[in-house]
């Protein structure tokens, strides 16, 4: 099979930069475009000198319409609303869109639903294979324990992360109430603040910690009387992801259209 091409959109961010870096290391894999936010500092400016490697010979660019015409997949770790945009695009040049932008509102996730009908998207609030695996044995632990067992998701993140709480807490969160068969829009507490009375049987909790550098922790805590089952994922680099994702796009290249997750990456759907 001919080389993989791919666009890194967002490329001058935290992941943008380690996906390229990635993409740099796959002989599979070739590089056909990095788009930034237009006017970013980042235009112009070589790939390789972006993230620390020799040449590539592409420039950063802010024309995703002509890079996406040329490509069979684009990488998308930024903003929601540029994630809608390209989620768009992509479609119209019928490409594998992989989203690991969190911090979506149910609106966006709507366009980004529509898109679907029209080219394979792999989205997922965590694209690592530890915190995938994470989400099955969490819904698998909450299927067997009853209301005995609050629930409780606790995060930290570096001091720069702009949305809360994070998509993996969102993405635990899910798989412990489809594990308990409740809505989360219903069980689910993200604040606490005050006189809050005593804690709701069945409620799914939420604590968001930020701070300093932490790539990235979850602690999934079930509760009970006299005992407490913890099921937790520490990142340590941000690789992880960026292979994660990298590995969502292998898959989805000449895929039917639709909206995929990493669990249908991995296999790990029926578990
Ligand atoms: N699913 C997963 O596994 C993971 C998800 N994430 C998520 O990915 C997202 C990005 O994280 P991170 O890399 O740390 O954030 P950064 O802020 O470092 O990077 C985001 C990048 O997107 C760029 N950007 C914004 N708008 C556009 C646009 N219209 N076109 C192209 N680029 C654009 C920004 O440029 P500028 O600053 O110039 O506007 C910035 O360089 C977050 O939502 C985060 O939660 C992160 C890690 C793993
Ligand atoms: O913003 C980040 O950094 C991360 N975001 C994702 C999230 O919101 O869960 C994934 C990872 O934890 C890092």
């Amino acid at each position: 099979m001919t080389q993989m091409r791919l666009v890194v959109v967002g490329a001058g961010g935290r992941m943008g930069r380690t996906v390229i870096r990635a993409i740099a290391e796959a002989p599979d894999l070739v590089l056909s475009a990095a788009i930034d936010t237009a006017g970013a500092d980042t235009i112009g400016r070589d790939v390789g000198e972006l993230v620390g490697l020799p040449a590539f010979g592409v420039p950063v660019s802010e024309d995703a319409l002509t890079a996406f015409a040329a490509a069979e997949g684009v990488i998308d770790f930024t903003i929601p609303q540029a994630s809608i945009a390209y989620a768009a695009l992509a479609a119209q040049a019928r490409i594998a869109h992989v989203i690991g932008t969190t911090g979506l509102t149910a609106e966006d996730e709507a366009k980004i639903d529509a898109a679907a009908r029209h080219a394979p998207i792999v989205k997922s609030g965590n694209m690592s294979l530890g915190v995938n695996l994470l989400a099955a044995l969490v819904k698998r632990v909450a299927r067997t324990l009853d209301e005995d067992f609050d629930i409780e998701v606790v995060e930290m993140h570096h001091r720069a992360k702009i949305d809360a709480p994070s998509g993996t807490a969102l993405l635990l969160g899910r798989a412990a109430a489809e594990g308990r068969g409740v809505d989360l829009d219903t069980q689910g507490v993200f604040t606490r603040h005050g006189h809050t009375g005593a804690r709701r049987p069945g409620d799914i909790g939420f604590a968001t910690l930020r701070g300093g550098t932490v790539v990235g922790e979850h602690n999934v805590i079930f509760a009970g009387p006299a005992e407490r089952i913890e099921l937790a994922h520490k990142a340590e680099d941000r690789g992880i992801f960026a292979r994660g994702a990298i590995a969502a796009a292998r898959w989805a290249r000449g895929r039917k259209p639709g909206l995929y997750s990493m669990a249908d990456v991995l296999g790990l759907s029926d578990i």
